[in-house]
């Protein structure tokens, strides 16, 4: 119902009647960028999956649920971040890593909060990959650091890298503004899985978070990476 509730007035805000203050800023927002409303739309239909669902089957519908409540947060930012005017890459390939960078984090967030999500009887893992693995519900209810888990975590973290990768190709052709607080983001989220492995993969018990001083760190190494953009410059020089 609230959700429904949500949804009305998300329609309702996209053609210019707000009806709170929060909503008004979007309204403000939808205005004043080319941003579409499906991504939004999808994102509440991400909420309503999480009300009925609490096991994945495997990859392909657990990124289905990343793609509703994060992927579709790429898709939003774009159009108002902006793409560099000099840039060269397909609309497309920028929105496809924009979806990788909400996919990347909402895996990330999934790994770190294991323990926290199975006490509330939710288990956002691939099924087929922890039957593979040797793994089941009840191994992640026990939360005990075994070496079939280390592996299953391994070949995870592994995954999720490959979508910061594939959203690292796409930050160079945002528009210079947004580069920095976008790299910035990338590079403090993708530590997380650093900080996992630094925990011995134990999801369970600890949280996994970047220190800060490693924060802090991370700012001036994401500036200097915005400052190339859509050039010939080679982007692996930094
Ligand atoms: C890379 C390019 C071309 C553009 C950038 C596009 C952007 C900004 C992508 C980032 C999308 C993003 C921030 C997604 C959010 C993912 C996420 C970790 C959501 C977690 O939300 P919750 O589940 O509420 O978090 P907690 O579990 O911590 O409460």
């Amino acid at each position: 119902m609230a959700l429904d509730r949500w949804e009305s007035r998300l329609e309702d805000l996209f053609q210019g009647r707000p009806y709170d203050m929060l909503d008004a800023a979007l309204s403000d927002t939808v205005g004043k960028f080319p941003v579409d409303i499906q991504p939004f739309k999808d994102m509440i239909e991400g909420m309503r999956l999480d009300l009925k669902k609490s096991r994945y089957k495997n990859f392909d519908e657990l990124y289905l649920y990343c793609y509703y409540v994060a992927g579709t947060v790429g898709l939003m930012s774009v159009p108002v971040m902006g793409i560099a005017p000099e840039s060269q890459a397909t609309t497309e390939s920028v929105y496809n890593a924009a979806l990788s960078l909400g996919i990347a984090n909402q895996l990330t967030n999934i790994l770190r909060d294991v323990g926290e999500d199975a006490r509330r009887g939710r288990v956002y893992l691939p099924q087929d990959e922890l039957a593979q693995a040797g793994l089941s519900d009840e191994d992640i209810f026990a939360g005990k650091v075994t070496d079939k888990w280390r592996n299953f975590m391994k070949n995870q973290i592994k995954r999720a890298r490959m979508f910061f990768d594939e959203a690292e190709k796409g930050v160079t052709q945002l528009s210079s503004a947004s580069r920095w607080p976008v790299w910035a983001s990338l590079l403090l989220y993708r530590q997380i899985l650093d900080e996992i492995e630094a925990n011995d993969y134990d999801s369970f018990t600890k949280r996994a978070y970047v220190s800060k001083a490693n924060k802090i760190t991370a700012l001036p190494l994401a500036y200097a990476r915005s400052l190339i953009g859509p050039s010939k410059i080679s982007s692996k020089v930094l």
